[in-house]
């Protein structure tokens, strides 16, 4: 039962990478961000494929990685770091069966072929392949590899958990049965574990807490319930389907403040004085239309709830079918948009 403390430095030509990273035993940390924000770089540091330009990466009382003023004082082999890593390819061999894939972590660190072999069957077991331990790989089906791949990851008993995107590959359902079973047995067995993912639905079922990177640098972090309803980055807002608009905040004629966006997008901010610049955050579902501000239909697609509109200023809108169908909605057809203030989250941007 040991953390995970992480405090990287990586310069690759113009990119840059700092970030600072722990997760307690039993905890799952989820690693967001879009393509290039350095989640792959900062999993090949942590699993100690990369040796970043500064910092340090501890488990426990062990310092795995120290890197300091372009000294490296520590870099522990990938394969001495007791960090299991499963990616979106199971990470199996091909010509052993299942229970010999399984059994290979514990072998390798000097248990018995029996001994090893016993554990096996009960990893198999604990991820619900219990009669497949004679199998090859080829001979099961993708989510059933991927638990002979976590079974193998597990039973080496490693102190972190590295998953990279490991329900990417797989069908809804499997994912879901997938992603249960992960967080049982990382919870059971207490491993320190960081996830990076695109999937908002494996931060949400899975993470106790999210990282949000971007271009590097962590811009924002905490619960996912909190992240996800309260976005202060526009990754972060289209990841939960939030409205994020960037603003001056104006007087109106009735003496009321408002947002005033690109596009000629209005959102009231009542609490709000005039002066200065915001962002405010609002659901789909909120926005009525009818009257405000006058905004043209870009796209139109379906949403969960019924239609999804993306409008000019970069608003979506969620509106019911046939009030789609009613008004006539179409690529290019011109709207007027309108957020009650009770729907509005403001943050004044200093
Ligand atoms: N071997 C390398 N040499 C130089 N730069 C690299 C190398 N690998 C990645 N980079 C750069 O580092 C940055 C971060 O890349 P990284 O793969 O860590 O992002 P990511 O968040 O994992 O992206 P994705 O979601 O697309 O996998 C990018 O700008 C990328 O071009």
């Amino acid at each position: 039962m040991t953390s995970l403390h992480a405090e990287v430095a990586v310069r690759r030509g113009a990119f840059a990478l700092d970030v600072t990273i722990a997760a307690h035993p039993g905890e799952i940390v989820g690693v967001l961000g879009p393509n290039g924000a350095g989640k792959s770089t900062l999993l090949a540091v942590l699993a100690g494929h990369l040796v970043p330009s500064a910092g340090v990466v501890r488990v426990g009382e062990r310092t795995l990685t120290a890197v300091w003023d372009q000294r490296v004082e520590s870099a522990v082999r990938p394969e001495h770091r007791s960090v299991g890593l499963l990616g979106q390819d199971p990470l199996v061999f091909p010509h052993l069966s299942a229970r010999e894939n399984v059994a290979f972590g514990p072998r390798a660190t000097g248990t018995s072929a029996a001994r090893a072999r016993v554990v096996a069957d009960e990893w198999l077991a604990a991820v619900g392949l219990a009669g497949l331990a004679d199998r090859r790989p080829d001979a099961l089906s993708g989510g059933q590899r991927q638990r002979v791949a976590l079974a193998r990851a597990l039973a080496a008993e490693p102190a972190v958990l590295l998953l990279d995107e490991p329900f990417a590959q797989l069908d809804v359902r499997t994912a879901a049965e997938l992603r249960e079973l992960v967080r049982e047995q990382v919870r059971r067995t207490r491993t320190a574990t960081v996830l990076v993912t695109h999937d908002v639905l494996d931060a949400v079922t899975l993470a106790d807490r999210v990282v949000v990177l971007h271009d590097g640098q962590v811009v924002e972090q905490g619960r996912p319930l909190d992240v996800l309803t309260d976005p202060v980055h526009p990754f972060t807002a289209a990841l939960a389907g939030v409205n994020l608009v960037v603003g001056t905040l104006v007087a109106l004629p009735d003496g009321s403040t408002a947002l005033a966006g690109p596009d000629g997008v209005v959102v009231p901010c009542a609490s709000q004085r005039p002066g200065g610049r915001a962002q405010v955050t609002f659901s789909p579902s909120a926005v009525t239309i009818g009257d405000g501000w006058s905004a043209t239909v870009v796209d139109l697609e379906p949403g969960t709830t019924g239609v999804r509109l993306r409008t000019s200023g970069d608003v979506l809108v969620d509106l019911p079918p046939a009030q789609v169908a009613q008004l006539g909605l179409h690529v290019g057809a011109q709207v007027r948009l309108s957020v009650p203030a009770e729907h509005v989250r403001v943050r004044p941007l200093t």
